[in-house]
């Protein structure tokens, strides 16, 4: 059903992912294109209590399925709530592709949010058969091949068609590419199809955020937790955009302490800073600035003092977040990765990697927590940068990523077998943790503390 791998047109870069433990990768090409089935919350224990939101989501599943699916939590972090998948029959939905109903194309894209239980918006729609009215059910596929026009009004014919589900209508083709869209004096928007059930089994309920909880990847909470900041720290995100895990850091911090939240794109942190003035939060402080020169040699440390702006002098922060740019490769589902991405895009993240880690070393009071992490697969984003921060800066030393629940770091030269139990990654293996289902995105935390 799913591709055997994101990287059917791109095998050279696919080779690249893991050399040196090449006999798993076939199996976590494998789990890339498969969806998580498990979807997850972080409540804002600041704002509501994760029984009371627990209850308020559970009626919304009992209001949509005649057999709901539970809602559970995971011991040790308790302000994530997890949705499984519906027990819905894939069985059903297969003889559903077989009915004569007309079809809607969407890109690779729009297809993963679909399977991740998103509904499609209007300019996700890249075909939809002439004649097809409002509330009519409609069978839904992505094409893989990235060769369905926009706007195709026949039915488009590939091998390359995954079926995704069925869904409804709620724009018709003249809504959606009208001439107002196709001028883009008025882009479309809106929800064009609402999904009623996709081939993943993940409740079709878009995304629920509010600022009660958040949609957000599991191993991404888990980082968080990893670097657990206290009230009164002085914590330093230094790729923050968009700030969802600065957000949870404020929540765990109960808004006590200095909170400085960098990027280097000046949009992502204007939106940053708008959700901290809404919501009227005091310890974080977002600036426009890249990482990579934050810390500046010849500026003398402010004691008690409020931190200015970036740059900053050595010996300043208790914490320290680097949730580095990446191949963003742990993505699931990957339907299809772009031919465009080469070997060279990938060999040049971990130049950018060490730049950050190494713009942050110094910034680390003694005894103060680094945590690394990404969002990615490749050996060397993740345990290749541990390998080499191990060697270049011999005040950091590794220590377990706790709270864990994913697996184990792979073997990699310059890592012994017992670092690479302290790291955590989140990888093809990662089933179950705490006794609970875990069905989560590709990650990688390591955790460090700087000796002196
Ligand atoms: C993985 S995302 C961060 C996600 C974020 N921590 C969150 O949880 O919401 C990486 C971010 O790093 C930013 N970035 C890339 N290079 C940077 C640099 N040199 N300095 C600061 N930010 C950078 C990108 O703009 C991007 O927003």
């Amino acid at each position: 059903m799913y591709p055997k791998s994101p990287f059917l047109r791109n095998s050279l870069v696919e080779s690249q992912i893991l050399r040196r433990n090449a006999n798993q990768l076939e199996e976590l090409m494998n789990w890339l294109c498969r969806p998580p089935t498990i979807t997850t919350y972080r409540v804002n224990t600041l704002r509501i209590s994760v029984p009371a939101f627990k209850q308020k989501f559970q009626q919304i599943l009992f209001e949509k399925y005649a057999k709901p699916p539970k809602v559970y939590e995971i011991p040790n972090i308790p302000e994530v709530v997890c949705i499984p998948p519906t027990p819905l029959s894939l069985l059903d939905l297969t003889k559903k592709e077989t009915e004569p109903l007309r079809e809607v194309v969407v890109d690779g894209c729009c297809g993963a949010a679909l399977l991740r239980g998103a509904h499609i918006y209007a300019p996700g729609v890249l075909a939809m058969e002439a004649g097809t009215k409002l509330g009519e059910e409609v069978l839904v596929y992505a094409d893989l091949a990235g060769k369905c026009k926009q706007g195709t009004n026949t039915r488009y014919e590939s091998d390359e068609k995954l079926f995704l589900g069925v869904g409804v209508v709620r724009m018709q083709r003249h809504q959606i590419y009208g001439p107002a869209a196709v001028d883009k004096a008025e882009p479309s928007k809106g929800v064009a199809v609402e999904m009623i059930a996709t081939t993943s089994g993940v409740p079709s309920i878009g995304d629920l955020s509010s600022n009660e909880a958040l949609l957000q990847n599991l191993p991404s909470i888990v980082c968080v937790r990893v670097l657990n900041p206290q009230p009164g720290e002085r914590v330093l995100d230094m790729c923050a955009a968009p700030g969802n895990k600065t957000m949870h850091m404020v929540e765990m911090m109960g808004d006590q302490g200095e909170i400085i939240a960098l990027d280097k794109v000046v949009n992502k942190i204007t939106t940053l800073q708008e959700k901290i003035t809404a919501n009227s939060l005091k310890s974080v402080r977002s600036y426009a600035f890249d990482a990579s020169r934050v810390y500046d040699a010849a500026k003398v440390p402010e004691d008690n003092a409020c931190l200015e702006m970036p740059p900053y002098a050595a010996n300043t922060f208790d914490k320290i977040l680097l949730d580095a740019p990446c191949s963003a490769l742990g993505n699931r589902p990957l339907l299809t990765v772009s031919p465009h991405m080469s070997a060279r895009m990938l060999d040049s993240y971990p130049k950018v990697q060490r730049k950050l880690f190494t713009a942050a070393v110094p910034l680390l009071k003694p005894n103060g927590v680094l945590v690394y992490s990404t969002c990615t697969v490749t050996e060397q984003e993740n345990e290749g940068i541990v390998a080499w921060v191990l060697e270049k800066f011999p005040q950091m030393k590794l220590v377990a990523a706790t709270p864990r629940l994913g697996g184990s770091g792979l073997a990699y030269n310059g890592l012994s077998d017992v670092e690479r139990q302290y790291l955590q990654r989140f990888s093809h293996d990662t089933t179950e943790a705490e006794g609970v289902p875990i069905d989560a995105v590709g990650f990688f935390i390591a955790k460090f503390i700087k000796k002196y």
